[in-house]
């Protein structure tokens, strides 16, 4: 029983592999096997990447960062011991340098301010002439036969004159120009020196005066050993924008730097004509320069009448000529279209507001003209436009001053009229701040001789600053009776914006009417009520001053006034008492 039981348990013997091809058979037991041996793999791999990838072996974190470090530390060391060569250089330098400097602090002070100091700018034209001299004659000199056995003593004492001038400009002046560092102006000397000193400016500088000049000695007296003077460009063009921010019209000196460009242009290419015309032999054919008369008149002629494209020139025959000719027209198309073309905005910028101006009122105009405005009214809005733009040069000005921080806004209000304001009574008593926020919120507005700027009876919403000419309060019978005239400095419209709406205290309570031309000052209600919520001291003395003159040159006093003055009219004045 047992050995059938024994027998039903026990596996049967599992059938002998079917073997098709013993060839393919193995194949399939190298797959199997290296696809689990794979699976093992990736396996590992999941829990440790390194593990099994002898190929890529981990990084090893802390050697990497010492020899980082090590690295590190060896540029420091380098950098260190460069450092400290440059500034035992320096400190050489200074030995010689400090005298002299020291002699001119009681001239220069300690620093300079580049962007007001006066003395700067001065300072720089000086340079700017040096700079333009070796520009103009080291080219001139270059091309054209003056080095001459006479006139070279004086060249030679031009030339150094200009080379002083740059190694004072170096050391005296641009070692001691303040500069701004992370918003702080740098004051200091050795600092601002140090600052140069590490500056693109003086490597050009120190490259520019360098004396390669004693070349002469080996290859003869030649200009083209001066042309690394030509690198302190900088300096004109530092002259050149600090020129602009002193000046009031700044568009003068920007034409007469761009005319300065374009008569260089010409001065290279009459200098370009004379070596092409010693190249061909001067006088040897018709296109190149004679050798008649002075030869650079001759090749600035030549110049302009070519490079302009004004024509009537002679010929050139030979290819060289054509050649030469040919470029000549070509390169005066783009640079002479550029230069007349930066001379049109100069210009177009410098009438802007002219332009602006001439532009609004035609377009005025052109409204007016299309809607059939009465010429009457036609006539008053031309006599404004053009009163306006004469009396101060723009149409809007807080158009201009918008644009500006509110400092500087403030600072220019400030300037112009707090004393004026300073002086109305009506604000006397009132915290000085308050004038300050009003002057910012003014807005200025030019009336016609007999506009009514304000009507009896309609509400209050602004008031009003003379700032030049005059006004006539007036009633009675068409506005004939005059009862005072205000003038610049006076304030007006002030009752009815004081006064609260309340029984109508908001109306006007006479009629104002400009006498000439009035240039004055508009504050809205809303703005000064916005201003008085911060000041609650100075509204109570507003109000308290609103109704004493509500009292005294109220509709009640208005019209006791206006009869006084009729009866005198009618009457006339009474006779002296006998
Ligand atoms: N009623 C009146 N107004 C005057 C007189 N003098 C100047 N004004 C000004 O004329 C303005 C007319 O408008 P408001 O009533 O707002 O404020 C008035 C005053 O500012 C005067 O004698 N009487």
């Amino acid at each position: 029983m047992s050995f059938s039981i024994f027998r039903q348990e026990s596996a049967p013997p599992p059938p002998a592999p079917i073997v098709i091809n013993k060839y393919s058979d193995e194949r399939l037991r190298f797959i199997v096997k290296s696809m689990s041996e794979r699976l093992e793999l990736y396996k590992e791999k999941v829990t440790d990447q390194y593990a099994s990838s002898p190929e890529i072996s981990p990084p090893k974190k802390e050697d990497e960062e010492k020899k980082l470090a090590e690295a590190k530390e060896e540029k420091k060391e380098e950098k260190g011991l460069k450092t400290k060569l440059k500034e035992a250089a320096w400190y050489s330098v200074d030995i010689v340098l400090k005298p002299m400097e020291a002699l001119m602090d009681p001239v220069l002070g300690n620093t300079i301010d580049p962007f007001t100091d006066r003395r700067y700018i001065a300072w720089l034209s000086l340079v700017t002439m040096a700079f333009n001299y070796n520009t103009w004659f080291l080219t001139a000199r270059l091309c054209f036969p003056y080095h001459t056995e006479s006139a070279m003593p004086y060249w030679f004492a031009m030339d150094t004159l200009a080379d002083l001038i740059y190694l004072t400009d170096s050391i005296f002046f641009q070692a001691r120009k303040q500069f701004v560092k992370g918003g702080d102006i740098i004051k200091d000397r050795e600092v601002t020196k140090n600052n140069y000193r590490n500056s693109d400016r003086f490597l050009l500088d120190t490259i520019s005066a360098m004396p390669f000049d004693l070349l002469y000695f080996q290859f003869g007296f030649k200009s083209i050993f001066r042309f690394n003077r030509l690198l302190k460009a900088d300096t004109f063009f530092e002259f050149s924008d600090r020129l602009e921010s002193i000046m009031t019209k700044a568009y003068i000196w920007r034409v007469i730097r761009t005319i300065g460009y374009l008569l260089f242009m010409l001065h290279i290419n009459a200098c370009l004509y004379y070596v092409a015309s010693d190249y061909q032999g001067i006088g040897g054919t018709k296109w190149v320069y004679s050798g008649l008369g002075s030869a650079y008149l001759r090749c600035y002629y030549y110049a302009v009448r070519s490079l302009i494209n004004i024509g009537g020139l002679n010929e050139p025959h030979t290819v060289f000529e054509i050649t030469f000719q040919m470029t000549n027209f070509v390169v005066a198309v783009f640079v002479f279209s550029s230069l007349i073309g930066q001379m049109r905005d100069v210009i177009g910028a410098a009438t802007a507001g002219q332009t602006y101006f001439r532009s609004s009122m035609d377009g005025t105009v052109d409204y007016m003209v299309n809607n059939h405005i009465p010429s009457l009214v036609q006539n008053r809005v031309r006599t404004w436009y053009t009163y306006t733009w004469d009396a101060q040069g723009m149409l809007d000005e807080s158009e201009l001053l918008d644009k500006m921080p509110l400092v500087m806004r403030t600072a220019i209000a400030v300037d112009i009229n707090l004393t004026t304001f300073q002086k109305i009574d009506l604000f006397k008593g009132c915290d000085q701040q308050i004038l300050v926020d009003m002057l910012l919120r003014l807005k200025s507005i030019v009336y016609l001789p007999g506009d009514f700027v304000v009507k009896k009876g309609d509400i209050g919403k602004e008031m009003y600053v003379i700032k030049s000419g005059a006004v006539q309060v007036v009633g009675g019978p068409d506005n004939s009776i005059v009862f005072v005239t205000l003038k610049a400095g006076c304030v007006f419209g002030e009752i009815s914006l004081l006064q609260s709406s309340k029984d109508g205290g908001n109306r006007r309570t006479a009629n104002v009417k400009a006498y000439g031309f009035a240039n004055l000052f508009v504050l809205e209600k809303k703005d000064l009520f916005d201003i008085l919520v911060h000041y609650p001291e100075s509204r109570k003395v507003l109000a308290r001053k609103g109704k004493k003159l509500m009292k005294a040159k109220g509709p009640a006093a208005a019209k006791a006034e206006e009869e006084k003055k009729k009866g005198l009219a009618l009457s006339g004045p009474r006779p002296p008492t006998p």
